[in-house]
């Protein structure tokens, strides 16, 4: 089991909310992905009939990984997941935790798992779409064995985008997009932290034969040449 946030944590209420997993509850997906029934139970959305596919996207900051989804998503329709964007969006919408989401984000730490899981799992199951590209998730041993546990589920492969550490302080310092994490300060700790945490959840995905390692230094378009071909072979594997 993950660990939980610490008892005084301002992240509590929303923990408090969460589903928990039952394995002795009905499975919302044919394969691999049982679903907790307290959406359900509460007439929630339906069952769903097949098994999604799902693509985690890891790779450090600034590495182009948002860049490179947008373009797997216009190319092979899938549904782009941000893990980053979701805290985001929480983190300006009324909740009470917003501002706890604030100070995590700002620090380059990361935020509990299972606020983040919770996430991408109400995303996921508000989805038409069954093929999720889960972007800068999971960012740590914990985050991965929390969605394993709570979702049911693990990625059919996973990218890194390998990008030298110059490189990505040079993109994410002239980003330009407002985000507070995007400084040089914050900069320095989301890469301590990725070493830290990250990198070994990469190594885990290499050591299961699951890992396409991109080399994300070059133009947008070639490094898309790189990641065409993963996908058009998974789609070869559907038919
Ligand atoms: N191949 C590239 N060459 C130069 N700049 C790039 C390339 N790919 C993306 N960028 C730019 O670098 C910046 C970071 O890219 P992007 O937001 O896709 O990275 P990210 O991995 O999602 O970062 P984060 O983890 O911080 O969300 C953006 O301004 C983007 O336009
Ligand atoms: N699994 C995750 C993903 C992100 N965060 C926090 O959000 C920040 C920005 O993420 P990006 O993917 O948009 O770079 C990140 O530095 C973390 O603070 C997280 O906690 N868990
Ligand atoms: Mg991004």
């Amino acid at each position: 089991m993950w660990r939980r946030a610490a008892k005084s944590s301002s992240f509590l209420p929303l923990l408090l909310q969460l589903p928990k997993h039952d394995a002795s509850l009905p499975q919302r997906f044919t394969t691999g992905f049982p679903f907790h029934a307290p959406f359900q139970e509460k007439g929630g959305i339906s069952p769903k009939q097949v098994a999604p596919l799902i693509t985690f996207v890891l790779g450090g900051p600034g590495s182009g990984k948002g860049t490179q989804c947008a373009k797997i998503v216009e190319t092979f329709g899938f549904k782009h997941l941000s893990a980053g964007d979701l805290l985001r969006r929480e983190m300006i919408s009324d909740s009470e935790y917003g501002s706890s989401i604030l100070n995590t984000i700002s620090e380059g730490k990361i935020v509990p798992s299972e606020v983040t899981v919770k996430l991408i799992l109400r995303e996921m199951e508000a989805s038409d779409n069954q093929k999720f590209l889960i972007d800068g998730f999971p960012r740590s041993e914990e985050n991965r064995a929390a969605f394993e546990q709570i979702v049911g589920a693990e990625p059919r492969f996973v990218l890194f985008f390998d990008c030298p550490e110059e490189e990505m302080v040079k993109r994410v310092l002239s980003r330009n997009e407002g985000r507070i994490d995007d400084n040089i300060d914050t900069m320095r700790n989301r890469l301590k932290v990725f070493e830290a945490l990250n990198l070994p959840v990469i190594d885990y995905y290499s050591k299961k034969g699951k890992l396409y390692r991109i080399n994300a230094v070059g133009t947008v378009d070639e490094i898309f040449e790189q990641v065409r071909p993963v996908f058009e072979a998974c789609e070869q594997e559907a038919k």
